[in-house]
């Protein structure tokens, strides 16, 4: 088994790399799979089939990432710096010819001060984000496609979950949206303990990561990344918000990594001195542009040929920031300096043979930029990098996805829907509304209170469902956009997914509302009538819901998509004639049929009034027939057209479904379509 890996010539997932120097035992276990047992010290045993592990192992080979003078131009517009601007855009450079090269089992940090470019400079080498970027990037002898995505890891700064998740929960269902199908459902499972074992998260594996510390979260992050077994990892700013003791631990956790041969290049802020002089290679950015790449502990040296010194005992990573930060005429100088200094990996050959030949003072200090030849590339494990398997899009089919994704909505919706508050809110209201229509009399009196009673139900829960609704896609986004730019899953698998499981969820508490209040207030005996109306209410509830899901998704604004959908929803109310009777013609005409309440009134106000009921006239207020005889009956059919309204039920049926299917249509195009406004890069 050792051979078969080492003949492949990949990168060992981490179960087998953690036993370096251990060899792993080979083990027959039950069902007659091959197993590998964790060597000791592992705190519980994960255990992985041979095939298994060396798909794991297959999925991470060596990547040498090159890049030669990638710059990032973009047209930001002229009144967002400016406001007295005429032009509509101004030009901003972000990047400015930034080279290097990072190997193998190299941690690279990416230092400057706040707005350097740092950020950008890793979107970039990573393929996200890539309009207005000139340059080359290389993995190995590759340019980026989209099939390398899954080699390509990316640890964003702000560590986003779904937070009522356990750890392992959110691990467990990004391995089985991540991993592709040639591994077992075991396996997958497997590779979730031995991330959890080797990013040390054991002890919170079953706590929601709503309560985790922000250093475990942080690691969750990581380990999420991880499952995939990528072969580079990048890292925004990992150790932000993280005690030393913690941004440590981390560190350890990244040294472990590139021992096993990944490549990381991490962004950070002010590491400790013993944490600066860890890593293999700096690259110090200033206003987008390189103004060191060497050795950490050739830094300071480099600054001092410059006349910068360093005091002493001061830590150099703290002097290093110091300097940049410092006014803007030395970081002109620095930025000079280094365009002075550099030199490409050839031009190094020829002043190794040449020392004597005084090339200026620093250059000594600086790690050598790739001229961008094809004989700097370099390809350590001759692997096409989205050769056969790989080069499937997506790691499952679309089926696959849509069903984890559906587990997945339906476990956390019915978090935050069955809540205790919520079913305390559903009951009282029930109640309470039972209380005052309480068992109206089948008289002529009541006609008012019986379409007041459809009326309140028709537009109490669709009101609060599009309100939640609107929410749902902003609070979900940054997580699904994170995910997707991994390459997991289909927007539409998981679009179907949710709206499968989140349906049924959320028709419940008002089903239970409507039980209660429609029997205590006696709407109509008939207890067809009755599942009807719920059939009704709960259709208007989806078509709220999904006129909410659209507007969250077009506007990305939540306090655009809330004022959006308090007008529309007080103009659909207003147009749909409920209080008034007679709207201006040019409005009237077709305005009232935009109104999805006016058509689930409408039928509920019919199927009220169904059915062989005898109602009792009192004072002929508001049935025609009971005008000169008050001690006379009616019919539901009398009492409709007191409300003059022709209505067709399965008509206004159809309506609301075709309402309810364009919505979610709208909704889907939105999301998919409306790009983040906010033009971060
Ligand atoms: N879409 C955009 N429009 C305008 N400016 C942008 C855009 N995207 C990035 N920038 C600017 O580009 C510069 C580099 O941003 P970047 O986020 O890469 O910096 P950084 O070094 O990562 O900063 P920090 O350490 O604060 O995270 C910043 O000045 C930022 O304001």
């Amino acid at each position: 088994m050792v051979e078969t890996l080492h003949r492949t010539n990949q990168i060992a997932p981490a179960i087998i790399d953690m036993s370096a120097g251990k060899n792993p035992t080979l083990n027959k276990g039950i069902d007659n799979s091959h197993i590998i047992e964790m060597p000791e010290g592992s705190r519980r045993k994960s255990r992985m089939s041979v095939d298994g592990a060396r798909i794991i192992a297959a999925l991470s080979p060596r990547i040498t990432v090159t890049f030669h003078n990638v710059s990032k131009v973009i047209n930001v517009p002229a009144k967002m710096i400016d406001p007295s601007s005429k032009e509509r855009y101004i030009q901003r450079t972000l990047l400015d010819k930034v080279s290097g090269q990072i190997h193998p089992g190299q941690i690279v940090a990416l230092m400057g001060p706040s707005g350097s470019g740092k950020t950008t400079l890793l979107n970039t080498l990573a393929g996200r984000a890539l309009n207005g970027v000139t340059g080359d990037i290389w993995f190995n002898k590759q340019r980026h496609e989209k099939g390398m995505k899954r080699k390509l890891a990316y640890v964003l700064q702000q560590d986003l979950f779904f937070e009522s998740l356990t750890v392992k929960q959110q691990l467990t269902y990004t391995a089985l949206l991540r991993l592709s199908n040639h591994l077992s459902k075991t396996d997958k499972i497997a590779r979730v303990e031995q991330i959890i074992d080797q990013l040390r998260i054991r002890k919170c594996a079953n706590t929601p990561i709503m309560l985790i510390s922000g250093g475990e979260k942080k690691r969750v992050n990581i380990g999420t990344e991880l499952l995939s077994n990528p072969s580079v990892i990048f890292l925004d700013e990992p150790t932000s918000g993280l005690d030393s003791t913690s941004a440590v631990a981390l560190i350890d956790v990244l040294r472990e990594l590139s021992n096993q041969g990944k490549t990381i290049i991490t962004s950070i802020h002010q590491p400790s001195s013993q944490m600066f002089q860890s890593f293999d290679q700096l690259i110090l950015l200033a206003d987008g542009k390189t103004i060191f790449m060497g050795k950490p502990s050739d830094a300071l040296p480099y600054f001092a040929t410059m006349g910068y010194q360093s005091p002493p005992q001061y830590n150099p990573a703290d002097y290093v920031m110091d300097l940049v930060n410092q006014d803007v005429n030395v970081r002109e100088n620095l930025k000079e300096a280094y365009l002075r200094n550099r030199i490409t990996v050839n031009e190094n050959k020829s002043i190794s043979q040449f020392k004597d030949q005084n090339p200026p003072e620093g250059r000594k200090y600086l790690t050598a930029e790739p001229s961008g030849n094809e004989s700097d590339l370099t390809n350590p494990d001759n692997v096409n990098l989205i050769s056969g398997k790989d080069s499937n899009r997506w790691p499952i089919g679309f089926f696959s996805q849509m069903l984890i994704l559906f587990s997945r909505s339906f476990r956390l919706t019915g978090k935050t829907q069955f809540t205790f508050l919520n079913f305390v809110q559903a009951l009282s209201l029930a109640v309470i509304s039972g209380l005052c229509w309480l068992q109206m009399d089948f008289v002529e009196s009541t006609i008012p209170d019986r379409s007041s009673f459809i009326f309140f139900i028709m537009t109490f829960w669709p009101f609060q469902t599009l309100m939640m609704g609107i929410l749902s896609f902003p609070f979900e986004r940054g997580v699904i956009e994170k995910e997707r730019a991994s390459g997991s899953y289909r927007l539409s698998a998981y679009f179907i997914g949710k709206s499968l499981a989140e349906a049924p969820l959320k028709l419940v508490l008002p089903t239970l509302f409507l039980i209660i209040a429609y029997w205590m207030a006696r709407i109509n005996n008939n207890f067809a009538i009755f599942l009807a109306i719920v059939v009704f209410q709960l259709l208007s509830i989806l078509v709220a819901e999904s006129f909410g899901l659209f507007l969250g998704a077009t506007l990305r604004n939540l306090h655009h998509a809330i004022t959006a959908a308090t007008v529309s929803l007080i103009s659909l109310m207003l147009i749909g004639g409920f209080f008034i009777q007679h709207l201006p013609h040019w409005l009237g005409v077709w305005a009232k049929w935009l109104s999805f309440f006016k058509y689930a009134y409408s039928a509920c106000l019919r199927l009220q009034f169904m059915g062989p009921q005898i109602y009792r006239c009192v004072d002929g207020s508001y049935v025609d027939i009971c005008k000169n005889n008050i001690n006379g009956t009616f019919t539901g059919d009398d009492a409709l057209r007191f409300f003059d309204s022709g209505i067709d039920i399965q008509y206004n049926f159809l309506v609301l479904f075709g309402m309810f299917i364009v919505f979610r249509i709208g909704a889907y195009f939105s999301l998919r379509f409306i790009k983040n406004n906010t033009g971060r890069t």
